[in-house]
Parts: C-alpha cells; sequence; structure tokens
C-alpha cells in the first residue's frame, strides 16, 4: 500500500503534462479537412438550423452564379460568385470547428479498440474446475482465474486474492497497482493485466456494456447527446433566425413601395451577417471539447450534462477514508482498557479480524504477526463469520455462545450494553487520545465485555489544505462526510482544511446530506470509493467514483476518475466553468457581432439602388459593394480565428460570479461591438486595392 502512494504522486506528475499534448496534430487536420466536406451533406448540416440556413444561402448564389439569366442577375455574375464563395467557406469553417472537435476523441478511441481484442479467459464452474473460454462468452456472474501475465477478460469484481496489475491500456498509467479482494480496492477492468500472483474474478457486466465498451462510445462521441444549456441556447439561436428571416423577407415589399430594388444575393448577405453564425458554427465544438478536456484530464464523463453542472457546484461532499486520507488505514497499536492486558486486546483483536478480509481486518494480522504473535486458525473453522458492514460498523465472529467484535467505539459500545455490559472508564480517554491523533480507534469486545482499542492510522494527503482553499475561493463548500467518530472527524477535517463535516454517518445519512443542499437549491458534487458511498453517488448532481472504487460506486457515479485523485473535482470543476464561459462568451460575441455588421451593410445595401444615399456610409467604407463583402468575409473568418479559443476555453480564474461576468460582458460585449468594425474597416481597405 505504502507502494500505492508513490505510485499515486508519479501519476499526478504524468497528468499536468497530459492535457497540454498537440491540439493540432496533423493527422487530426487532414482528417478534419475532409470531414468539414462530408459534413456539407444537408441531412447532416440540418441539425444545425443556423448552418443549414447558410447552406441554402450558398447554394441559391452558386445558382445565381451559374444560371444568371434565370434571376436576372446577368450583369452581376462576378458578385454573386463572390459571395457563394464566401457563404462556402462559412459552411465549411463551421463543420471544420466540429470535425476538429471531435478528432482527438475518434482517435483515442481507434487506440482503445485495439485493447478490445479478444482473450481467452479461464472459467471456473461451481467445483472450481477450470476450462479455457473466449472472453466475449463471459456473463455477469461467471467466476474467472486470472494469473500472472494474463489479461484480466472483464470487469469485475476480485472474490478471492491480491495482483499487482498494469491498468495503463485504460490510465495510461504504466506504474501497477495493486487490487485485492474485500475492501474499496477492489474492482478490475476489461483489458487492463495481471502483473503478478493471481485472484477470483466475479464478472459484472455481459458482453458490450463494459467499461471499456462505455468508454469507447464515450470518447467517440457517439453517445453524445445536447445537454439541457444546449438545447436553451440552440432555441434561441433557431428563434433568431427566423426573426432575421423575417425582417429580411419582409424588406423587399417595403422597399419596393419606394421605388428601390434590392439584390437577392445581398438580401442573403444581410440575412448571413445578421443571424448568430459566429456561435452557431462552434456551439457544438465548444460542448465537444469541453468533454474532451475533461477527459484529457483521465477523468471519464458519462454525460455532457454532468461535466455542465460541475461547473455550477455549490456544495461537495467527500468521503474521508481514501479521499482525503491515503486510506491505508493500518493498524499500529493494541491499546489496553479497564483491568486487560495487551496480550489480551491482541487476541481478541485477531479473532475478531480473522475472517475480516477488509484492509483494516488484514492490518490487525499484520500487526499481531510483527509482535509474534500467530493464532492457529484451526479451532476457529466451524465459527461464524460477521463481515464488516457501514450500517453495523462492526466485523467479528461468533463460535459456540461467545463472540469477538471490533467495530466504531459507539458502535460496540451499543453491542455490550445491549447485553447488560458495562464500558470501561478508560476507554473514552484513550479513544480521545486517538482521535486527537486523527487516528480511527476500533473498541474491541468479546461478548459484552470492551477488551481495550485497536489504533488504525492513516495519513491526510498533502496538499489538501491548498486544494480545499482553492474550492473555497471557488465558491464551493466542501463537507466531508465520514462514518469515523466525531473527534477523529474534527481533527482530519481541520488538519485537511474541510469548511464542515459530519461524523458517524450511515450510508443513509450522505444521501439525506445531499438531499438536504439540493432542497436548498444547491447543486452537489460527491466523491467516494465505496460501495456505501454508491446511493450518494447516483443522488448527488455530480458524482465522482474513483477508479480504484468498487464496481458499485463506479455504476452509480457519473464521472470516473481513472487516476484515483479526488482532489481532480476542482479540474473538472473548473473544465465545467470553463465551459459554460465559453459558450456564453462566444454567444455574446456573436449577437454583438450583429450591431457592427448591421450599420456596414443596411446603408451599403440602399446606397447600392439610391446613390444619393451615400450619406449613410457612417464607416467611410469605399463602396457599397466592398461594404457587403467586408462584412460577410468578417463574419466567415472569425469562425476559424475563434476555434482555438472555443477548443481550449476561456482561462478561468477563481472569483466571485457577479465579477466574473462583469468582466466577460466588458470583453467580450464590448469587444464584440468594436472589434467588427476595425476588422470590417480593414477588410474593405484591403479589397479596395482589388476590386
Ligand atoms: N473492518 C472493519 N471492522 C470493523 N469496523 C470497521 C472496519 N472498517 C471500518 N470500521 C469502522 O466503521 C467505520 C465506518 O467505516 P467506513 O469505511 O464505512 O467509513 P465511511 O462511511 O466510508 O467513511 P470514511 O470512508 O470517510 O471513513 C469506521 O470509521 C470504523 O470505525
Ligand atoms: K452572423
Ligand atoms: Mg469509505
Amino acid at each position: 500500500m505504502a507502494q500505492d502512494q508513490v505510485l499515486h504522486t508519479e501519476s499526478k506528475n504524468n497528468e499536468s503534462q497530459k492535457p497540454k499534448q498537440g491540439m493540432f496534430e496533423r493527422g487530426i487536420l487532414r482528417q478534419a479537412v475532409i470531414d468539414s466536406f462530408i459534413k456539407l451533406n444537408p441531412l447532416t448540416m440540418m441539425k444545425n438550423p443556423v448552418m443549414f440556413v447558410v447552406e441554402i444561402g450558398t447554394l441559391l448564389t452558386l445558382l445565381m452564379a451559374l444560371a444568371p439569366g434565370f434571376f436576372g442577375a446577368e450583369g452581376r455574375v462576378g458578385y454573386n460568385f463572390t459571395i457563394f464563395l464566401i457563404l462556402f467557406f462559412t459552411v465549411c469553417f463551421a463543420n471544420f470547428a466540429e470535425a476538429l472537435a471531435e478528432g482527438r476523441g475518434k482517435a483515442q478511441a481507434d487506440s482503445l479498440k485495439k485493447t478490445k481484442a479478444d482473450t481467452q479467459a479461464r472459467k471456473l464452474d461451481d467445483k472450481g474446475k477450470e476450462t479455457l473460454v473466449s472472453s466475449t462468452e463471459l456473463r455477469k456472474g461467471d467466476m474467472v482465474l486470472v494469473q500472472s501475465g494474463d489479461l484480466v477478460p472483464g470487469d469485475g469484481e476480485i472474490s478471492e486474492g491480491l495482483a499487482s496489475i498494469d491498468e495503463s491500456a485504460i490510465t495510461g498509467e504504466s506504474a501497477p497497482v495493486i487490487k485485492e479482494a474485500g475492501g474499496d480496492f477492489s474492482s478490475v477492468t476489461g483489458g487492463t493485466k495481471v502483473v503478478s500472483d493471481w485472484i477470483k474474478v466475479r464478472i459484472t457486466t455481459d458482453p458490450g456494456e463494459s467499461f471499456l465498451d462505455r468508454m469507447i462510445s464515450l470518447v467517440e462521441g457517439a453517445a453524445r447527446q445536447k445537454t439541457p444549456n444546449e438545447i436553451a441556447l440552440n432555441t434561441l439561436l433557431i428563434t433568431l433566425t427566423i426573426i432575421f428571416l423575417m425582417v429580411v423577407v419582409s424588406l423587399p415589399p417595403i422597399a419596393s413601395y419606394v421605388g428601390v430594388k434590392l439584390e437577392l444575393s445581398t438580401l442573403i448577405a444581410l440575412l448571413v451577417c445578421l443571424i448568430p453564425t459566429t456561435i452557431g458554427a462552434l456551439l457544438s465544438a465548444i460542448g465537444i471539447a469541453g468533454m474532451d478536456r475533461v477527459t484529457r484530464f483521465n477523468v471519464l464523463a458519462m454525460s455532457g450534462k454532468a461535466v455542465e453542472a460541475a461547473g455550477d457546484i455549490n456544495t461537495m461532499i467527500l468521503d474521508k477514508t481514501g479521499t482525503i486520507t491515503y486510506g491505508n488505514r493500518m493498524a499500529s497499536e493494541f491499546v489496553p482498557v479497564g483491568k486487560r492486558g495487551e496480550e489480551e486486546v491482541r487476541e481478541a483483536a485477531v479473532l475478531a479480524s480473522l475472517k475480516d478480509e477488509t484492509p483494516e481486518g488484514r492490518s490487525v494480522l499484520t500487526l499481531a504477526n510483527e509482535q509474534g504473535v500467530v493464532i492457529d486458525p484451526a479451532p476457529y473453522v466451524e465459527a461464524e463469520f460477521i463481515p464488516f458492514a457501514a450500517e453495523t460498523r462492526m466485523s467479528g465472529m461468533d463460535l459456540s455462545g461467545q463472540s469477538w467484535r471490533k467495530g466504531a467505539v459507539d458502535a460496540i459500545k451499543g453491542f455490550v450494553t445491549q447485553q447488560g455490559g458495562v464500558v470501561p472508564e478508560s476507554l473514552d480517554s484513550e479513544t480521545t487520545r486517538i482521535a486527537e491523533m486523527g487516528g480511527t480507534p476500533l473498541a474491541v469486545a468479546v461478548d459484552k465485555e470492551i477488551l481495550g482499542i485497536i489504533y488504525l492510522k492513516d495519513t491526510v494527503k498533502p496538499g489538501m489544505r491548498e486544494r480545499f482553499e482553492q474550492l473555497r475561493r471557488m465558491g464551493i463548500r466542501t463537507v466531508m462526510c465520514t462514518g469515523d467518530n466525531p473527534l477523529t472527524a474534527a481533527t482530519i477535517a481541520n488538519e485537511a482544511g474541510v469548511d464542515d463535516f459530519i461524523a458517524e454517518s450511515t450510508p443513509e445519512d450522505k444521501i439525506r446530506v445531499i438531499r438536504e443542499e439540493q432542497a436548498k437549491g444547491k447543486l452537489v458534487a460527491m466523491t467516494g470509493d465505496g460501495t456505501n458511498d454508491a446511493p450518494a453517488l447516483a443522488q448527488a448532481d455530480v458524482g465522482i467514483a474513483m477508479n480504484s472504487g468498487t464496481v458499485a460506486a463506479k455504476e452509480a457515479a457519473n464521472m470516473v476518475d481513472l487516476d484515483s485523485d479526488p482532489s481532480k473535482i476542482i479540474d473538472v470543476v473548473g473544465i465545467g466553468k470553463q465551459l459554460l464561459m465559453t459558450r456564453g462568451a462566444l454567444t455574446t460575441f456573436s449577437i454583438a457581432n450583429d450591431v457592427a455588421k448591421y450599420f456596414a451593410i443596411v446603408p451599403a445595401m440602399f446606397t447600392l439602388a439610391i446613390p444619393e444615399m451615400k450619406t449613410l456610409n457612417f464607416m467611410a467604407l469605399q463602396s457599397p459593394t466592398s461594404a457587403i463583402l467586408s462584412a460577410l468575409i468578417f463574419n466567415a473568418i472569425i469562425i476559424p480565428l475563434l476555434i482555438p479559443l472555443a477548443m481550449k476555453g476561456i482561462t478561468y480564474r477563481p472569483m466571485p460570479a457577479v465579477k466574473l461576468l462583469r468582466r466577460n460582458l466588458l470583453i467580450y460585449g464590448l469587444g464584440g461591438v468594436i472589434v467588427p468594425f476595425i476588422a470590417i474597416k480593414g477588410i474593405d481597405i484591403i479589397l479596395g486595392v482589388f476590386l
């Protein structure tokens, strides 16, 4: 386990470099260029109504250039063809943005598919007899033996044994991790490799539903659904498009009433400039890139909705053991209470742990062993094992009327007093001593007598205080929810710097805390690794399970952290906020742009018809034609210029929401008005050289 900690730090170093890897690799770029033409298929374009309108305009202007006689536009072939070209590029740029965003996921999916090759599995029948079958024949509930050198044939839970496993196929992390039956580190993933020892695994998924399958369809974007936010924004964009379409359609009758004839291609140019093409072109790329950014942090988000929810999180619930602390709670001392001696406590502790497969249970045997105590298990084979449960917070065994128990101090107190036993006086002072050091005291009882305490030591992960401080600055309240006693909880909470803690909590308590926060209108995130965390992970708006955790936890959560680093929620929150901000900022920018385009194009349009109206030319543009083309060219090239921003996202710095909003409105709202004035003027000057 100590080894595990070292591995963890290494994986962190790796991951900080991961997101920097080439954003525009050549292969991806080339494929994106090809895809942007394939996406011109109207059936595909229809999914993006704003750009679909542009595509129709593109076709119309092409027809006008090819068959000018039919449209009565003989004298304007060059002008119409130019407009066609600009519109064509506008549509392609939008497709390119989406294709580029999809590119990296597709590349990653391809490499994952290679991992999915068929493997041979050693299937075990009820009697433990081994037969070789193909991994594709394995079903939920099957038992398999996986030995050193074997690939794990499917997702499952270790039912027996301990092995070190190379999970690099899934996590990209080459250092092996230890997985073992019992505790919260018992799940294995198909496609990973056992590098030493052996394990028996109970398969937990049917073919096609494995973690790897889900991961492939996720990075590939096959399962991508629009988030509620995206749908709402899309509706707004469609509404704006319809409004501008009606405005533009009603212009010719009004103009002809005053004796002015407006050209169709100019009207199309006006429409395209006015509808929100910038955000329409980049919207889906922003969403895909956001999901991709999460994946590059080695977090698998099952839905875009979860990522966006992460951006709005108010409260964060954390499990203590394995989340805030390393989670390798090891027995480090046997402490007698009352009139008992250390040997008696040690013996009772060993008997209460004889069949306890949890890491805590095994650590008791290890410590006793180190202290020279070996207990022959032979006399106890008939004993009834009482497994640890999060509800009872006890474990132990019963044999011929005698019972051995160890567990949370209050639980053991309840156990003995129920049988009429008394609690030794020194129990509380010893409990306090251990708890004040941040340790977990486990009381040991035989029948109705409490003999002493096992001191389970655990360490707070380094850097937690800074991470929680960062969350606080983001406006997120952190609450530690633990099954441990209040004093230990308080010590660890204080050491780690969480805002609040809840001790002695059962799985139901964890859900209740989340529901209460949600009832106050808060969005709640939860991280956890244990089966006892699963219901809470499902209830939370954002549930992040550790990849090291149990199958139940991973299935209940809507995100899985492949590096099992709980403080990574900070990065996910950042990415979620960044995603929402980027979308908001580019929408603001896109709509603010209209003002400038409007002032460039509308006066030009009328000046074309009535040359006396040239006083309307506020921007002093060269000619009406140049004004219209400049506005349209700006409208097109702003899309590829903003692709890097859409893909990378706006840099997020923790600050209050109001300040953030004001800052973004200033940059993207005001900028959105000013930039196009300057750009259109500039393009107009360049065009003047050619026209
Ligand atoms: N193997 C065990 N046998 C007996 N008691 C145990 C065992 N493991 C843990 N306990 C006791 O049960 C309590 C709850 O343990 P559990 O691992 O369920 O905590 P939790 O609710 O997941 O919270 P956290 O993981 O933050 O400690 C522990 O604080 C400890 O007192
Ligand atoms: K536009
Ligand atoms: Mg736990």
